[in-house]
């Protein structure tokens, strides 16, 4: 039945998310996926396969959301590169299915997906927890999830500074010369996250390169990357002294290296604090450590296709 399907390249996709659309529908999944309920959302842990020889890992994320109709799944690889590699680490595709028919109705690319509903799902984790009158942000890394986070933290939030760092110096030079605001480029992590009021993390780093004594009390740390259990972006001291928040319970306590190896407790999911059933702990340091979920893709695609269709 693919003949029949929509495909969708990556200049298409970004074209038909923005944020506008997307942060809402992201936020009423969150909320359903937190209640538990078999019958409305089915979402495992995603599947992943690790590629030893070649340094990387294929993940399979297959979500259905009952009421809205959508059954879909994103194949993902992600690979530790080489410094200086030009390939991109993260490469997806989604699919969507007819859930009455079983049939595929769509398929698009998902490095798009990928990088704007995980910068989507930080932005709402920060509008929840991060202290009044913010006025400093940090980027660590240079790659396409920071782009991402630049993008949309300064469409959404007002930050009088922006500061990035890029184990690179020239990666962060080359991220800056490609945006519109001011950002200061930063030599040491230390430099860059002292004072900042939100930090996001978005390297490939498998040790921990942000420690807690650098981190002003009360800041929000947006921590997208680690996303394997023996991998570290954020140290001890930081994990274990603020307040953990997580997409999915699940995904946090078998996928992050941050959570499971600081032995840190999670405090509650994004969608728990949407739904009203645990607090928003604005005033103390937090970390919303993100693995990344189906159902965010699943909600994304389908914006895209509605998309799609209104324009064919
Ligand atoms: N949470 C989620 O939902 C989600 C979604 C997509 C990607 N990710 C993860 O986010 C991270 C960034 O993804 P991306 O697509 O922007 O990758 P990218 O390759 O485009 O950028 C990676 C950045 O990390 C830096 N880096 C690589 N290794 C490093 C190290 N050892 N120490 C410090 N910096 C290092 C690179 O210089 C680059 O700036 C990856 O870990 C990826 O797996 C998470
Ligand atoms: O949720 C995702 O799409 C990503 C893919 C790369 C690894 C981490 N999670």
């Amino acid at each position: 039945m693919t003949e029949s399907a929509v495909l969708l390249n990556k200049h298409e996709v970004e074209r038909y998310l923005s944020y506008e659309d997307l942060i809402p529908r992201l936020e009423s999944v969150l909320g359903k996926f937190s209640k538990r309920d078999s019958s409305e959302i089915i979402q495992p842990v995603r599947s992943v396969v690790p590629i030893q020889q070649h340094n990387g890992f294929l993940g399979v994320m297959p979500a259905y959301l009952a009421a809205e109709g959508i059954l879909c799944t994103k194949m993902v690889t992600f690979y530790q590169r080489a410094e200086g590699s030009s390939l991109p680490s993260t490469q997806a595709t989604v699919l969507l299915f007819d859930p009455e028919h079983g049939h595929v109705t769509a398929i698009m690319d998902g490095e798009a997906i990928t990088a704007k509903r995980t910068a989507a799902v930080s932005a709402i984790s920060t509008k929840l927890f991060m202290p009044a009158l913010s006025k400093v942000l940090c980027i660590l890394g240079s790659g396409q999830q920071a782009r991402s986070h630049y993008d949309v933290f300064t469409k959404l939030f007002k930050f009088k500074e922006v500061r990035v760092w890029s184990r690179r110096r020239e990666m962060a030079h080359r991220f800056v010369n490609d945006l519109q605001g001011p950002v200061r480029v930063c030599s040491s992590v230390k430099e860059a996250v002292m004072g900042a009021d939100v930090i996001v993390t978005a390297t490939g780093a498998s040790e921990p390169i942000l420690f807690g004594e650098w981190v002003k009390s009360g800041a929000h740390v947006a921590a997208v990357g680690a996303c394997r259990p023996d991998w570290r972006e954020l140290d001890d001291v930081l994990m274990r002294e603020a307040v953990v928040y997580v997409d999915s319970r699940e995904g946090g306590t078998a996928e992050s290296g941050d959570i499971v190896l600081s032995g840190a407790q999670v405090f509650a999911e994004l969608g728990e604090v949407i739904n009203g059933s645990f607090p928003a702990q604005r005033e103390k340091t937090t970390v919303f450590k993100s693995l990344g979920m189906g159902i965010q893709d699943a909600v994304s695609a389908k914006l895209v296709l509605e998309k799609w269709n209104s324009e064919h």
